[in-house]
């Protein structure tokens, strides 16, 4: 029998404590909260009177692509009171600069940076040393390099730790689903604020001082801050490009380095897949940084990687005025979460999910359906560093898998924690370079 509902009902879900409602549930273990709540409820299903969760991908894919409009991006992770319009117009003005910076981010930029990308990679691995190491750690210390010297190149000294205590310090506090207001008295809340005005007050820094030392010349942008300073008509003030490059920091620390923390973890829990991806990674010479086509396999294996591991495992958006969602209404101020994790690993869209299978990338019918598969999200607020991140995690999996014996400690991690982001917590290895 199927259901029929009245038109723009609001969604079912479970009633939880008379007092505290879902939020221990939930709080206990997200993923497995959700999934029993989708299994009891259907694929719209709400656990407060704020909070809609959706799991059916067409209706994921509308909100995304009416982000901005129906719907707001924007997060902040302490309580304060914000004005709808507001959040509004800082969205519009992030849009703004974020088309600009969209030609600094193309695939011939995020090329050019890929030969500079190897040398931070060797060096980051040598200064690792060969003894055993903190995986997630050593990734960090990677991406942040490379983001600041994509970002800023000559002037990247020292924010690479200023993005990573602004990332450290933001953790606790979005890993709670309770808020607290800016003034509260605890030691996480002032580290976070502290953090984040040091990031502020390091990236406009750098804005002044190249915006001081007069316009690059045409057509040699060294990297995004040149792009940006270039843009013109009209042109971006120092305070959009601040917050652009710092958005942008922010965003392409943490991910690709869970990502390739991953990806490590993957290539030991799997050899057959390991000697495949070793096997391509030899035909090609290192010094010279190969397109990621021309990398069939491994960039087959890096999708799958983001397919069951997505980083970002959990998106939320806030309803910016009362709106329907397929059937279902929805209130000024609602919070709509979905889950990229289940999305990736239904049944209903994939075949053996649980399977880490490159292959599937590569059969020629092999496409999955639409809206299945969003490790980068879609829409106007889709990721800017798309090509950059695939470029970075297709090309670092190639050098390792060529030029590294990658040992993981037998029982250290890889279990994952459900955090801000996805990460297999603990894993630890050794990368040991090989006799060329
Ligand atoms: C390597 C793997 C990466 C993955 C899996 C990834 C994933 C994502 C996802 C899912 C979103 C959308 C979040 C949402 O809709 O709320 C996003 C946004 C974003 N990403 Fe990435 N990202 C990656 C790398 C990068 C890199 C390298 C950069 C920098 C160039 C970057 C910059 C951004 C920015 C600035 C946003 C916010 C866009 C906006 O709100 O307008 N990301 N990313």
């Amino acid at each position: 029998m199927t259901t029929v509902h009245t038109p723009a009902a609001r969604p079912p879900g479970p009633r939880g404590h008379r007092l505290l409602g879902n939020v221990v549930d939930y709080d206990k273990d997200r993923v497995a909260f959700l999934e029993r709540c989708r299994r009891e409820y259907g694929d719209v299903f709400s656990f407060d009177p704020r909070t809609v969760v959706i799991a059916d991908p067409a209706l994921i894919h509308d909100i995304l692509s009416r982000t901005n409009d129906d719907f707001l991006a924007e997060t902040v992770p302490l309580a304060v009171r914000t004005d709808e319009e507001e959040t509004a117009a800082g969205a519009q003005l992030w849009m703004t600069a974020r088309r600009r910076g969209w030609r600094g981010l193309n695939r011939s930029v995020a090329e050019a940076h890929a030969l500079r990308l190897r040398a931070i990679f060797e060096r980051t691995l040598r200064q690792a040393g060969p003894g055993e190491v903190d995986v997630l750690a050593v990734m960090k210390d990677y991406v942040g390099r490379a983001i600041a010297d994509f970002c800023v190149s000559r002037d990247a000294e020292g924010l690479p730790a200023v993005i990573a205590e602004n990332t450290e310090a933001l953790d606790p506090l979005s890993r709670s689903s309770y808020m607290v207001p800016p003034w509260w008295p605890s030691r996480r809340v002032r580290r976070f604020i502290r953090a984040r005005e040091a990031t502020v007050e390091a990236i406009a820094a750098v804005v002044r001082r190249r915006r001081a030392a007069g316009p690059p010349r045409p057509g040699v942008a060294e990297d995004l801050l040149d792009v940006l300073l270039a843009a013109d008509s009209p042109a971006l003030s120092d305070v959009q490009i601040e917050r652009l490059i710092r958005g942008i920091m922010l965003a392409a620390y943490g991910v690709p380095a869970a990502a390739l923390t991953w990806i490590v973890h993957d290539l030991a829990a799997h050899p057959q897949v390991r000697r495949a991806v070793e096997r391509e990674a030899t035909a090609h010479d290192a010094e010279v940084a190969p397109s990621t086509t021309a990398l069939p396999y491994t960039e087959a294996f890096v999708k799958e990687v983001l397919r069951l591991r997505p980083p970002t495992w959990l998106i939320g958006r806030t309803a910016r005025r009362a709106t329907t969602l397929g059937e279902w209404q929805l209130n000024p101020g609602d919070q709509i979460l979905f889950s990229l994790y289940a999305l990736h690993r239904d049944e209903r869209w994939w075949r053996d999910p649980e399977a880490l299978d490159p292959q599937r990338w590569l059969e020629p019918h092999g496409q999955q359906q639409r809206h299945t598969y969003l490790p980068f999200g879609a829409g106007p607020r889709v990721c800017v560093g798309t090509q950059l991140g695939m470029i970075q995690l297709v090309l670092s999996t190639f050098w390792l898998a060529r030029e590294y014996d990658v040992t993981i400690t037998p029982g250290r991690g890889g279990t994952p924690d459900f955090g801000g982001l996805l990460i297999p917590q603990g894993l630890t290895a050794t990368f040991r370079p090989r006799a060329q």
